[in-house]
Formats: structure tokens, sequence, C-alpha cells
């Protein structure tokens, strides 16, 4: 199956740091009582200067001091003998008192929330606001720092009711074909060519000249320079949902994700309001464009795009539609839908779309195992193209939430 969007990249993410806190700071008073029966020292972890500067040093068993200081500092405290660690927070805004004890909740808090960037570094994201611009990535990786702990499992975090389950088309027999249909009777007098259709096959539909010059261009600027290797999904860790990358042997293209400014680019802008005509369905429900470069002799193996990692339902379930766009004219290159009888084959030319469903008509949960695809490798030329990959329910929340089966490292 193609790999999907790489979740940690998708929301307003890894910002320059910055020293600049772009939100008041709010005070926060902290009481540190020391409930251990070794010597204490209480530390801060200094964003501006990425250090632990001691704070309260030799605190004694039974003793407690307050400090002033303010939201969003993190803190550690240790042992005053062996330096060992036992457990961090981060501070709230207002007053808190702060058990140093040796409590297995204290304990497991501080071990099993622990940030997983560096702490600093999670700090700084904090006061830029990600933690709720992109929350999936903030959880995992800044867990302690944006007070997240239990959104830090992928089981709490993307559990399906947390999410809008509205479908991108009614849920009922016949609507997959009524969006075919309609697609058919308003762009057939644009050179709309149906390749196959129900009853005896699939839809798969082209159009020419849907995409312009200009809409390429805006795509192909913000992209070009990060095109690299196609990689799969490799394994995913249970706890988090983080999810490695592989080099992919079946794909031997490069490819590159539209996000940040090729996003809000006004023509790429204009492309999916176009995209969002053709189908009927909010770009709510789209995935980023992912921009693809075959140099000659690249291909991609036989796979099928529906997606859903071993049938677990997913926030932003399968994946509906491909709308398949070519930027250039090569030789071969050509997309086949291998299973059909005769296999339809496609060629790359620029402007044009290519259309298919990946679930069927009357279950849009059900992958339609008939549209199997391959890219054939490319013979003269580059073939630069795009999938605009349209998902049953919203994906832009539950990818904001690292819940769309691809959060990467
Ligand atoms: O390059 C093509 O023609 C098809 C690419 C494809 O199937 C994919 O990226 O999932
Ligand atoms: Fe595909």
């Amino acid at each position: 199956r193609a790999p999907r969007m790489d979740a940690a990249k998708a929301g307003a993410l890894a910002p320059a740091p910055s020293h600049e806190s772009t939100l008041p700071a709010r005070a926060a008073t902290l009481t540190f009582a020391n409930q251990h029966s070794v010597r204490l020292d209480v530390l801060w972890d200094d964003v501006h200067r990425a250090q632990e500067v001691a704070l309260l040093e030799a605190l004694e068993p039974g003793n407690e001091r307050v400090v002033n200081s303010f939201e969003g500092h993190r803190f550690v405290w240790r042992r005053s003998d062996t330096k060992e660690k036992l457990g961090g927070l981060t501070s709230r805004a207002g007053e808190q008192r702060v058990l140093l004890n040796e409590q297995p909740e204290l304990k497991g808090e501080a071990s099993a929330c622990s940030d997983r960037t560096s702490t600093s570094r999670c700090l700084q994201m904090r006061q830029q606001g990600h933690c709720t611009a992109a929350p999936g990535w903030m959880a995992v990786n800044c867990a302690a720092t944006c007070d997240m702990c239990e959104m830090k499992s992928s089981a709490v975090r993307c559990a399906l009711d947390r999410f809008n389950r509205t479908t991108a088309i009614p849920e009922e027999e016949g609507s997959l074909d009524r969006l075919f249909q309609r697609i058919v009777a308003e762009y057939a007098p644009d050179g709309l060519i149906v390749h196959s259709r129900p009853p005896t096959g699939p839809w798969v539909v082209t159009l020419e000249n849907f995409v312009s010059d200009a809409e390429i261009e805006g795509l192909l600027v913000h992209t070009r320079a990060n095109l690299a290797r196609s990689t799969d999904q490799g394994a995913t860790d249970l706890a988090t949902g983080v999810t490695q990358k592989v080099v992919s042997s079946r794909r031997t293209s490069s490819n590159a994700w539209c996000l940040g400014p090729c996003e809000t680019e006004p023509r790429v802008r204009e492309l999916v309001a176009k995209i969002e005509r053709l189908t009927g369905i909010s770009s709510q429900h789209y995935e980023q464009f992912q921009v693809l470069r075959y140099e000659v002799g690249e291909e991609y193996m036989r796979h099928h795009d529906y997606a859903p990692r071993n049938g677990v339902p997913e926030p932003a379930g399968p994946r509906l539609l491909t709308v398949f766009l070519y930027f250039s004219d090569v030789q071969g290159g050509e997309t086949t839908f291998t299973d059909l009888s005769p296999p339809v084959s496609v060629s790359p030319k620029r402007g044009r779309a290519l259309l298919w469903p990946s679930v069927l008509s009357h279950d849009l949960h059900q992958q339609d195992t008939r549209t199997h695809h391959r890219a054939q490798p490319v013979i003269a030329g580059a073939k630069y193209a795009a999938n605009a990959w349209v998902h049953v329910f919203d994906f832009r929340t539950p990818n904001l939430w690292g819940c769309t089966g691809a959060f990467e490292d």
C-alpha cells in the first residue's frame, strides 16, 4: 500500500528555535515539599541557556520551600548526594504544591510521561502555541511540557469517538455511482474519458487540461527541492503510534508532501478548490498533495491506495478516491490498472487528471480490490505527478493528532 501523510510534518511544526515567547508568561508559585528520606536538589531547566540551574539545594527531608516562577517552566529534582534524578514537572499558572515523594504515581508520571524531545525545545514550542496547533506531535514528543500525558498513547489520542465521523458522501448504495455520473455529465464537454465503469468494472475516468500551468508551477516550486526517495511505512511503536520509514523497494520514485508554505500558496489553493468542485467533497477530507517524480527506469509496483492497516479502523477512514494529476509528458510511465480485463492504462499527459475509487459503492469501508494499479517504468523524460487522496472521513483533524497511520519519526 502507498505510504501516507507524514503527520509529524503536517502541523505547524519544528519552528526555528526562538527565544521570544509569543504569549505573556503568567506567574506560577510552586511549593516544593521534600517527602523523600534523603536531601534533594530542585533544578530549573533554563530554556534560553539550555541548561539546568540549581534552584533549591539540599532541601532536607520534611522541609518545604516556595519558588516564584512562571507558567511553563520545567523543574526536575534529584538526590543531593548521588545526583540521581527522581522526577520532574512543568509549572502551571497560579499556585501549585509539588510533593517530592516516592509514590508510584509520581515515579510513573516522571518516567512514563517525560518529554521525548528535549524539554528546552518543548518549552519553546509550547510558548509558540504548538501544543494546540500540532497536538499529535506534541503529545508524543512533549507530553510532560504540554500536560498531555494521557494523549501520549495512540489508543487514547486516536479513539474513533474523538473525531467527526461524517462521511464524504452519503453512506448508502449508489452514492459513489452518483458522484461519478455527475462528473461524467459535467466534464464530458471538456474531454472526459470513461475507461471503466459499473456494472462491468470500477469507475476509472480521465479529464484533460484539468490542472493549469500556473497550478503545476505553484505546486512544484514549493516541493521540487524536497523530493526524496520514496519510503514505505516500517514498524509502528504501539505505545505512541510513531511509525518508522523504510526505503521502498516497490517504489523507486521520489516524493515530497505539499506542506506549510506550499499549502497556502494561492495557486495550490486554487487547485484544491478545483478538486473540491470536481468531487463535491470538502478538502477537510483530503491529504496534502503528494508530489512524485520518476526518472527514467523508475516505477511503482502493483499496489492499492485504500490504506487502513490490517483492517484496523482509523479516524480518517479509508481512502475513498484517488485524484491523480500528471504534470509532464513522458514516454512510458503509464498508470496501469493491472486487475481489470483487459487492463486499463493511462499515459501521463501534462494537465491530465485520473480519478478512481478505492472502496466499493455499496460499502465505503470495504476495499475495491479491482483498482489495484501500478506505475510503469519511465522510458524517456521525467514524470512529474501528484496524488490527492480523499478520505471517507475528515482527514485533517486526526492528522493533526497523529492519528493517520503514518506518524513518523
Ligand atoms: O505514478 C503513477 O502513475 C501512480 C502512482 C501511484 O499509484 C501512487 O502514488 O499511489
Ligand atoms: Fe497508487
